[in-house]
């Protein structure tokens, strides 16, 4: 059993929509086919994947590095005796070979990317869905049926008014969403509350609204905002400052008594250590948002999972970032809190199976072998266009 060839393409998912840090007209991906020799119902195996929005397509860096090394490593110390399959963890420390310690930046992206090919090509190997073979590795069976998500939009687009923004969360509660999350950051403070209140006209309860600053505050306006929002109880207040700004987020942490959120752009294990350690944040309300396809992949992840159990906190605390099947998978086989959903926007990548509809804010996960992209027609034509 070996890996014959690792493709990468680069797609656009450019949109005029912009955030507080950023906008998406240039926005891409990484599209990641891992082809086997292993041949089920007549074909070869190929594993894919992709990176979540915000990162940009990561191919040079595959090319470069991380390809060549499993290309060049002896197929034999890439295969898991035991379960007669590829070993994410060996293919891993292969890709991440001769790669100093820290630093953890675009490259985590990368391997994360390949990573989640890896695990598709795994359990289509093992001939299950991922959630149940996650569930049958490391939870002793149990699966989650169905995974609470929430949609995220709310984005800033030139022309947007308010009647449009409401307009968008009637749409996502329309479908089935309980929960829906808002861009902040972008406009002034007192913007940002006429904004809001718009939306909560239309969701009717601050806890059923989330609202994300992708790190775009300095302290003085991260307090200023937390003060405004305070009184509306929202359902949280996303990525105030910088990502490594531990210190912000624990004044944060110090004066808001609502749920706060992050981790998106955290992008290791021990990154995720020192925000448990010094960033304030508390296990009985607070939410985690790291995201296996940015930061180095599922074999990762449980490492970061392990780290969260050692500091006390629940795996349901975690609510991934970047509406992907992969991170459903996770949240259903390790009993995760739910997952990111983007039901308008970063379309094929976005979104989950056809055909199984959000009630009540769950979605369910396909039966099928694998992620489940071939459960997503627009995505896998696709992936299959790659291998
Ligand atoms: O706008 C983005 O970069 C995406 C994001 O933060 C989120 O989904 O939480
Ligand atoms: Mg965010």
């Amino acid at each position: 059993m070996r890996i014959t060839e690792i493709r990468e393409k680069t797609a656009s998912i450019a949109s005029p929509i912009a955030n507080a840090y950023i906008d998406f007209s240039k926005m891409t991906c990484s599209v990641v086919a891992v082809v086997t020799d292993v041949v089920r119902d007549g074909k070869p195996v190929v594993g894919y994947g992709f990176n979540s929005n915000g990162r940009y397509g990561q191919g040079p860096l595959m090319r470069d590095r991380f390809i060549p090394r499993l290309m060049e490593a002896d197929p034999a110390t890439l295969i898991d005796e035991a379960n007669d399959n590829l070993d994410p963890f060996a293919i891993w420390d292969t890709m991440m070979k001769n790669e100093k310690p820290g630093g953890h930046g675009e490259r985590s992206v990368a391997v994360g990317t390949i990573d989640m090919a890896v695990w598709d090509a795994v359990a289509k190997i093992a001939g299950v869905p991922l959630w149940r073979l996650l569930a049958d590795r490391y939870r002793g069976g149990a699966a989650d049926d169905s995974v609470w998500v929430y949609a995220a939009g709310g984005y800033y687009y030139p022309g947007k008014d308010h009647s449009q923004l409401k307009a968008e969360m009637q749409g996502y509660l329309d479908r089935g969403y309980d929960v829906v999350k808002m861009k902040i950051g972008a406009v002034p403070l007192a913007e940002d509350i006429e904004r809001i209140e718009a939306v909560l006209e239309v969701v009717g309860e601050g806890r059923r609204l989330a609202v994300d600053a992708n790190g775009r505050f300095d302290l003085a306006t991260a307090l200023a905002y937390a003060e405004a929002l305070e009184p509306y109880g929202l359902f949280w207040y996303e990525e105030a400052g910088d990502p490594l700004d531990y210190d912000l987020q624990a004044k944060l942490a110090g004066v808001y008594s609502g749920p706060l959120a992050t981790g998106e752009n955290l992008f290791s294990h021990q990154d995720a250590r020192n925000l448990l350690l010094y960033g304030g944040m508390r296990p009985d309300r607070d939410f985690l948002q790291f995201d296996c396809a940015l930061s180095y992949g599922l074999v990762e992840y449980l490492r970061t999972l392990k780290v969260m159990e050692e500091l006390g906190w629940s795996p349901r605390r975690v609510v991934p970032h970047g509406g992907h099947q992969m991170s459903l998978n996770i949240a259903a086989g390790l009993g995760l809190g739910g997952n990111e959903s983007y039901p308008d926007v970063f379309q094929p990548f976005g979104g989950f199976a056809d055909g199984i509809a959000v009630e009540n804010s769950q979605v369910g996960l396909p039966q099928i072998p694998g992620v489940g992209f071939e459960a997503k027609s627009k995505l896998i034509a696709v992936m299959r266009d790659l291998a």
